[in-house]
């Protein structure tokens, strides 16, 4: 199967040095507008192939979209990502007009693609490219929830001294500093609730630490994180790749589901060979459920933004 990445940068390029060292793709396309970025950067990948052992043929173009033609999957990463003290919503108007034509693109050369879509303000810019280029709803899969969710297991793990890898966490809502929702009272360390283990302030301050995880990083860092970015996507793509039916948090439109409409927020999904394939059902407290309408709204301000921009 052969999978793109559009945005060759750091989340692009880790993303697909995540994907060849497990051989998820037979062929990668790595995209960049910028001049021999992306032929850098897949030659430097392909070259570590004597050292790790995979198979994947690696190309790297620029903005040659012929040569994505017949991609099973695409990952849009291309866009600017943000400084310390910004917030993700700031990028709307650089990133939404790179997107809008990188989704389209890329669906002219691949009519049955299924796109992950990485750019931020990642649930607005997942609406838009749902919007422009009109393909079912389970073929656009916002990539952040998966992000939200690895970093809340963090956050558990190191209060509770636990693997990661025994904790069960999900953070629903939009991918935003003010906008996700942590679900503690859902999260358990191998089935044991951990509202059982951790008093109340303990509680909030994991939730409080995980929805500024992705801003923390970048006050250190002085540009937006990409490892742990560049993971989740892999992960997401494997699962669509190797058909896995795995169950991440996802940004998909929503028709109805957990009371909502015509929006697209990150709530359970089923993943799979056919993008997400359904909905999980969850059963909401009534704050859980408020914070998610509270969230929508947000999210769906900045929807409204892409119309006065005539982004849609
Ligand atoms: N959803 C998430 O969980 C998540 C996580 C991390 C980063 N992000 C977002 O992902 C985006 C990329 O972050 P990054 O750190 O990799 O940035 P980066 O600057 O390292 O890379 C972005 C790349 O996109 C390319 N690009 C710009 N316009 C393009 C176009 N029209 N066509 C093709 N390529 C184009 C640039 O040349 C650059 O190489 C940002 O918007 C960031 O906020 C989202
Ligand atoms: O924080 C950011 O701006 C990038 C990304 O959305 C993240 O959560 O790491």
């Amino acid at each position: 199967m052969k999978v793109t990445i559009v945005g060759a940068g750091a989340v692009g390029a880790t993303t697909a040095d995540n994907l060849i060292r497990r051989n998820v793709a037979e062929e990668l396309v790595l995209l960049d507008i910028k001049e021999g970025v992306a032929e850098g950067k897949a030659q430097d990948l392909a070259q570590s192939a004597a050292l790790l052992g995979f198979e994947s043929k690696i190309l790297g173009v620029t903005n040659d979209y012929a040569a994505t033609a017949n991609s099973t999957v695409a990952v849009i990463t291309s866009g600017i990502p943000r400084k310390p003290g910004m917030t993700r919503e700031e990028l709307i108007g650089t990133n939404a007009a790179i997107v809008k034509s990188v989704a389209e693109n890329l669906l002219k050369y691949s009519p049955d693609i299924i796109f992950v879509v990485v750019s931020n303000p990642m649930d607005t810019m997942t609406y838009l490219a749902l919007k422009a280029t009109g393909v079912p709803r389970n073929r656009i899969i916002g990539m952040g929830g998966t992000l939200d969710s690895a970093r809340f297991k963090y956050q558990l793990s190191l209060k509770l001294n636990a693997s990661p890898a025994d904790l069960n966490a999900l953070v629903i809502g939009g991918h935003g500093d003010t906008t996700m929702i942590p679900l503690i009272k859902h999260a358990t360390w191998n089935s044991v609730p951990v509202s059982q283990l951790l008093t109340e302030e303990e509680q909030a301050e994991i939730v409080q630490k995980t929805m500024v995880g992705g801003a923390t990083l970048t006050a250190l860092i002085g540009t937006s994180a990409w490892y742990a970015p560049g993971a989740s996507s892999a992960a997401v793509v494997e699962s669509i790749v190797r058909n896995q039916n795995k169950l991440f948090t996802a940004s998909v439109y929503l028709n109805g589901e957990f009371g909502e409409s015509d929006i697209n927020l990150g709530v359970p999904v089923l993943i799979n060979k056919h993008g997400w394939e359904k909905i999980i059902p969850l059963k909401l407290s009534t704050s859980e459920q408020e914070a998610f309408h509270k969230s929508a709204a947000a999210v769906r301000a900045m929807n409204q933004v892409l119309t006065e921009i005539n982004a849609i």
